[in-house]
C-alpha cells in the first residue's frame, strides 16, 4: 500500500512561502528532520530530502516525472518519445562524449594559466573583494572558448558571453520568485517578454556559429559529429547559462574552503567535500502529470517535486558529523545511490561534469600556491537561485 507525503502541519500557503523566503536552506533542513525524508508542502508541492526517494525520482526522470516546472502543466515535451527530447537526448550523448575527450586537456592547461593571472592580479592588491564576478566571468569565458576553440578571436568570445549575461539577468527575477504564475499570465507580464528577447538574440548569435564553427572547438565537434544545428543550438544556450554561475559559485566556495581550512588531502577529495556542503544547485525540479508511487510514497497527479541535494548531503547515516568540513572522509567512501547529488543524477546529471571537476580540481592546485586567509566580516550563502557566496573576500599572498 503506498501513502501520500504528509502535509506541512497548519500553515497557510502565504506563511509557508515567507518562512520559506526568510531562510531557505535552513526551511529545508527543519522540514527533513521535522517530517522525514518526503513531506507534502502544501497541496501539490512535495519535498525531497531523502537520498533513496531522490534517486528514484531521478532515475525515472522524462518518463514519470519531468523536468517541467509549468504549474499550468501545458503538454509537454520533455516526455520520452516526443521528437524534442530525443534529439536533446541525442546532443546531450555527444557533447558527453565530446567532453570526457582531448578538448578538456588543453583547456584545462589555459584554465589554470587564467586562473593564476587572476589570483597575481588579487596578490598585487593583497585581497580579493568579492571574488565572484571575476570567477564568473573566466567561467563563462572558459566555457565559450572551448566551445569556439582556441583560435577564435577573444571579441567573439566576449559578444557571446553578453549575450548569456543579458540572457541570465532576464530569467533572474523569474527564476529567484518562489511565486510562479500561470503560463497564460506569465507570457503576457515584461518580464518574460524581456526574457524571450534576450534568449531570441542569443539563440541566432548561436545559429550564426553553428553554421560556419570556428575550428577546434566543441561545435565544430558537435557538428561533425552529425548533430543538428536546431538541437545543438538548445543545447547550447542550456550548457552556456549552466557554465556561468554554477561553477563560479563552486569556485568561490572552493576558495573559501582553501582559505578557511588549508586542507592538505587529494584536491578531487577537497572538491567533493565542497561540493557536499555548498552545491551550488542546491534545489532540483520534477513535476509529475499523473500520480505516481515511488517506495512508499504517492504523487500525486500534477505535482511540483523539490528535491533538496542540499539537505541530503546532510545525512548522518552517510555523512557523520555531516556539518565538518572534512575532505578526508572520501578517502574509500562508499556510498548508495542517491546519497550524494551535486551533479544531480538519472538520465538528465549535468552534460559538464568532467569538466566541472576537472576545473575545479586545477582550481585547488592553484589556489594553494597562494597565502590565503578568509578575511571575510561574515560570509552567507545566497540562496535565492543557485547556492553561492555573499560577503567573501580573502587576502590573498604573493605565490610561494
Ligand atoms: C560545479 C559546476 C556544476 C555543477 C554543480 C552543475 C550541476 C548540475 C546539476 C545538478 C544539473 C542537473 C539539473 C537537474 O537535474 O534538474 C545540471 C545540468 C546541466 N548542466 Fe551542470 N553543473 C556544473 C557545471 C556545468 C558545466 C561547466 C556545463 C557545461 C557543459 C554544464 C552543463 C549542464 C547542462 C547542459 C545541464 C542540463 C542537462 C539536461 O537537462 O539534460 N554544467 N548541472
Amino acid at each position: 500500500m503506498t501513502v501520500a507525503p504528509p502535509v506541512q502541519a497548519k500553515l497557510s500557503r502565504a506563511d509557508l512561502l515567507e518562512e520559506y523566503d526568510q531562510d531557505r536552506p535552513g526551511f529545508v533542513l527543519r522540514a527533513a528532520r521535522r517530517y522525514g525524508p518526503v513531506v507534502e508542502l502544501s497541496p501539490g508541492t512535495v519535498l525531497v530530502t531523502g537520498g533513496e526517494v531522490a534517486h528514484d525520482v531521478l532515475r525515472r526522470t522524462n518518463r514519470d516525472f519531468l523536468m517541467d516546472r509549468d504549474r499550468a502543466w501545458r503538454p509537454t515535451d520533455s516526455r520520452r518519445g516526443e521528437d524534442a527530447l530525443e534529439s536533446w537526448m541525442s546532443a546531450r550523448r555527444a557533447m558527453l562524449s565530446a567532453l570526457s575527450g582531448d578538448l578538456v586537456g588543453e583547456h584545462l592547461r589555459w584554465y589554470a594559466g587564467e586562473l593564476a593571472t587572476l589570483m597575481d592580479d588579487w596578490a598585487r592588491i593583497g585581497r580579493t573583494g568579492d571574488p565572484l564576478p571575476a570567477l564568473v566571468r573566466l567561467s563563462t569565458d572558459a566555457f565559450l572558448r572551448l566551445c569556439l576553440g582556441p583560435a577564435a578571436a577573444r571579441r567573439e568570445r566576449d559578444d557571446l558571453a553578453a549575450l548569456v549575461a543579458g540572457l541570465l539577468d532576464a530569467l533572474n527575477p523569474i527564476v529567484r520568485s518562489s511565486v510562479e504564475l500561470p503560463w497564460f499570465l506569465d507570457r503576457l507580464t515584461a518580464r518574460r517578454r524581456r526574457a524571450t528577447r534576450a534568449q531570441q538574440r542569443l539563440d541566432s548569435a548561436l545559429h550564426a556559429v553553428v553554421d560556419r564553427p570556428p575550428p577546434g572547438g566543441l561545435i565544430a565537434m558537435l557538428s561533425g559529429a552529425g548533430v543538428p544545428a536546431g538541437p545543438l543550438v538548445r543545447i547550447l544556450v542550456s550548457a552556456t547559462i549552466a557554465s556561468r554561475l554554477v561553477p563560479a559559485a563552486a569556485a568561490a566556495w572552493t576558495l573559501h574552503a582553501v582559505a578557511t581550512h588549508r586542507p592538505q588531502e587529494e584536491p578531487g577529495q577537497v572538491v567533493d567535500e565542497v561540493l557536499r556542503l555548498r552545491p551550488p544547485t542546491w534545489l532540483l525540479h520534477r513535476a509529475t502529470h499523473g500520480e505516481e508511487t515511488s517506495g512508499e510514497w504517492r504523487f500525486p497527479a500534477r505535482t511540483a517535486v523539490m528535491i533538496s541535494p542540499y539537505a541530503i548531503h546532510r545525512d548522518e547515516r552517510h555523512f557523520p558529523e555531516p556539518e565538518l568540513f572534512r575532505p578526508g572522509r572520501w578517502t574509500g567512501a562508499r556510498l548508495p545511490a542517491g546519497a550524494y547529488l551535486p551533479f544531480g543524477g538519472g538520465p538528465r546529471w549535468c552534460v559538464g561534469t568532467h569538466l566541472a571537476k576537472a576545473q575545479l580540481t586545477t582550481a585547488v592546485e592553484v589556489f594553494r600556491r597562494y597565502r590565503l586567509d578568509d578575511v571575510s566580516r561574515s560570509v552567507t550563502a545566497d540562496t535565492s537561485s543557485t547556492m553561492y557566496p555573499r560577503g567573501l573576500t580573502v587576502s590573498v599572498g604573493r605565490a610561494r
